[in-house]
């Protein structure tokens, strides 16, 4: 590690994933978009212009679930649907579709919340599948009750005009109605990405078990956002049948449809706020122009040319057409390698806090893996300001307690309670539950949040003491330059070398100030000189009063930093003691340390 000097100046600009000079920008092509068509004043065109609002509104409102949050759900239609029938059923029943439509989005938001939650645990495509077969079933349910739906024929809309109505004879109130839904969706798109529940959503996708040891309610956090986007595009999907003036179960309820709709946000750029819009805008004119121009010379052909400009599309702009935009007006990657910065000479107590009593108490922790018994009737404590090193060979069993101590798996028998700031003692459950009472961790195998910025990965931990972005963000830049990881802020987290995943690691816990503090083997793989100043910032996080467990193999680090060691072996305590005491013991020479290790110290 060379010795670069570390700017510890820390910047107070205020950043957000969508900054004004976007906005501008963006404000700027939404005018130009409504403009041309009005300034055109020609009916097709205004036609198409009117398809890409709708279809950029509903792709933006799709990118809230399968963008932000990474459920690709290809289900989309059943909103959709649901908007349209709710609309044009009560519009028959003489109540305005501008009703309807939060009839329709009422219910979307319960068939969402319905179909999510059991789906939530199923990963990739099968989430996906699920969501094709709730589709299937909605498309099934609106052909069966054919006294409310019309069944296979469909519902006519009653012709009445006007406003009220949401129909007209011309299409520029009908431009305006669908821009205006458009911006609703940005601006929701936006609002979430730019403020915590973005962040919560981002890091759930990106690593679901980081996010819940900072804090985040994984479930929760997915079940606003799919609220948010059944709610959107239930009232697009109202508006789009006022437009179409007809509705039938295989047009509304289509998988088609659903498809269309991923399509322009996968094209666009999946995850970002404009990216559906793009999409919409490059696509949409495209299949129109294809259907006009090819679709009279040979039957098919339209979809063919459609079909390879998709393709090209996917195999050369893996992140859509924003990666392009971005890769000409972004922020250039970090250089590997040379992420060598120290961390900030960490400000020492004067005079470290007594140990006090305990703070966490881990009582006869049982766990089997199938037939192997992983650990056995294990039992400690870890006092206030102290810190316990936990030592073992691999396999042991280590990183099974840290998961039974921060909530990641429940032992077969045996508990864990934690004391409360408030003094009283608590058994916490799940990794929320442990994060809430002051328990943070870290993972054996880096789990960082990959396509956000380091300083986004930071902030998630952050988010658990501010609800306020800029406040997040400043206490995560504080906390970043004290690790040494001030020069890579805006930098993806992809980026950064082993080294520096290890920092983030450690940053992303302190930022959540937590009480407690387990670290499983933050040393491993780093050189001497970061080693000694990694010690000597466990040493400072210790004087500042949080107490620390350690799971760690550099056993310079064990022997300098422990007030006291478990040794494990084979899921047993085999020792425990102070450092100097355990490793002279002849069982954890022969389990762990070996001879040498014994001749070494001496
Ligand atoms: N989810 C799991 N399913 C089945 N076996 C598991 C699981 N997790 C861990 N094990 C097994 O349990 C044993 C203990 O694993 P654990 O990761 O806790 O050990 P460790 O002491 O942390 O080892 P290391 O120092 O190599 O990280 C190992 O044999 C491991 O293969």
């Amino acid at each position: 590690m060379t010795d670069t000097t570390l700017d510890n100046t820390i910047p107070t600009a205020r950043t957000s994933p969508f900054p004004l000079k976007k906005a501008a920008a963006l404000g700027a092509l939404l005018l130009a978009l409504l403009a041309a068509p009005i300034a055109i004043g020609d009916q097709f065109i205004s036609h198409i212009f009117i398809t890409i609002f709708i279809f950029a509104g509903l792709s933006t409102a799709w990118n809230i679930v399968g963008g932000y949050a990474g459920q690709l759900s290809l289900g989309h239609a059943i909103f959709y649907g649901i908007g349209a029938y709710a609309g044009v059923m009560l519009m028959n029943m003489g109540i305005s579709p501008w009703l309807g439509m939060f009839a329709g989005a009422a219910v979307s938001v319960v068939v969402a919340v319905a179909i999510s939650y059991p789906c939530f645990r199923l990963r990739g495509p099968f989430f996906s599948l699920a969501t094709i077969a709730f589709l299937e079933v909605f498309r099934v349910l609106a052909l069966h009750f054919r006294e409310f739906t019309g069944g296979a024929t469909g519902l006519m809309i009653p012709l009445k005009f006007g406003w009220e109505w949401m129909v007209f004879r011309d299409r520029t109130p009908a431009l305006l109605i669908a821009f205006g839904m458009l911006v609703v969706a940005l601006a929701v798109a936006w609002w979430i990405r730019s403020h915590r529940l973005g962040f919560y959503l981002v890091a759930t996708r990106e690593r679901q078990s980081a996010a819940q040891a900072a804090g985040v309610n994984t479930v929760k956090v997915r079940l606003i956002a799919v609220s948010a986007s059944a709610a959107l595009t239930a009232f697009i999907g109202t508006f789009h049948a006022m437009y179409l003036t007809f509705i039938e179960p295989a047009a509304m309820f289509s998988l088609t449809m659903s498809i269309q709709i991923a399509m322009f946000a996968l094209i666009g750029g999946l995850g970002t706020v404009v990216g559906p819009l793009v999409g919409a805008l490059f696509l949409v004119p495209l299949s129109e122009l294809a259907r006009g121009w090819l679709g009279a010379q040979a039957l098919g052909l339209h979809g063919f040319v459609y079909g390879v400009v998709l393709v090209l599309v996917v195999l050369f702009m893996p992140n859509g057409l924003m990666g392009i935009l971005a890769r000409y007006f972004g922020s250039a990657a970090p250089e590997r390698g040379s992420q060598s910065a120290p961390v900030a000479a960490a400000p020492r107590a004067a005079e470290r806090p007594p140990i006090g009593n305990d703070i966490l108490v881990a009582e006869h922790l049982d766990k089997h893996f199938a037939g192997l018994h992983v650990t056995n009737d294990v039992s400690f404590s870890l006092k206030e300001g102290e810190i316990l090193g936990l030592i073992g060979p691999n396999g042991a069993g280590k990183t099974t307690v840290f998961n039974m101590l921060s909530g990641f798996l429940k032992p077969d028998s045996g508990s864990v309670r934690v004391r409360a700031e408030d003094g009283s003692w608590q058994a916490p459950l799940t990794p929320g539950d442990f994060a809430a009472i002051g328990v943070g961790r870290t993972f054996q195998i880096v789990q960082p949040f990959a396509a956000m910025t380091v300083e986004e990965n930071i902030m998630v931990g952050a988010f658990h003491r501010y609800r306020d972005v800029n406040d997040a963000r400043e206490a995560a830049r504080e906390t970043a330059f004290r690790m040494g990881l001030g020069p890579w802020l805006h930098a993806e987290a992809r980026g950064l070398t082993i080294g520096g995943l290890k920092r983030l690691e450690v940053a992303r816990v302190m930022a959540m100030k937590p009480r407690i503090l387990l670290l499983d083997e933050v040393m491993a793989g780093i050189n001497q000189t970061d080693v000694r100043r990694a010690i000597d910032l466990m040493l400072s996080i210790r004087d500042s009063g949080v107490s620390i467990i350690a799971i760690e193999h550099v056993m310079q680090a064990v022997m300098s930093l422990s007030d006291r060691v478990v040794v494990l072996n084979s899921g047993q305590i085999i020792a425990e003691g102070k450092p100097q005491n355990v490793v002279r013991d002849p069982q954890v020479i022969e389990a762990y340390l070996g001879k040498e290790f014994t001749h070494a110290q001496a």
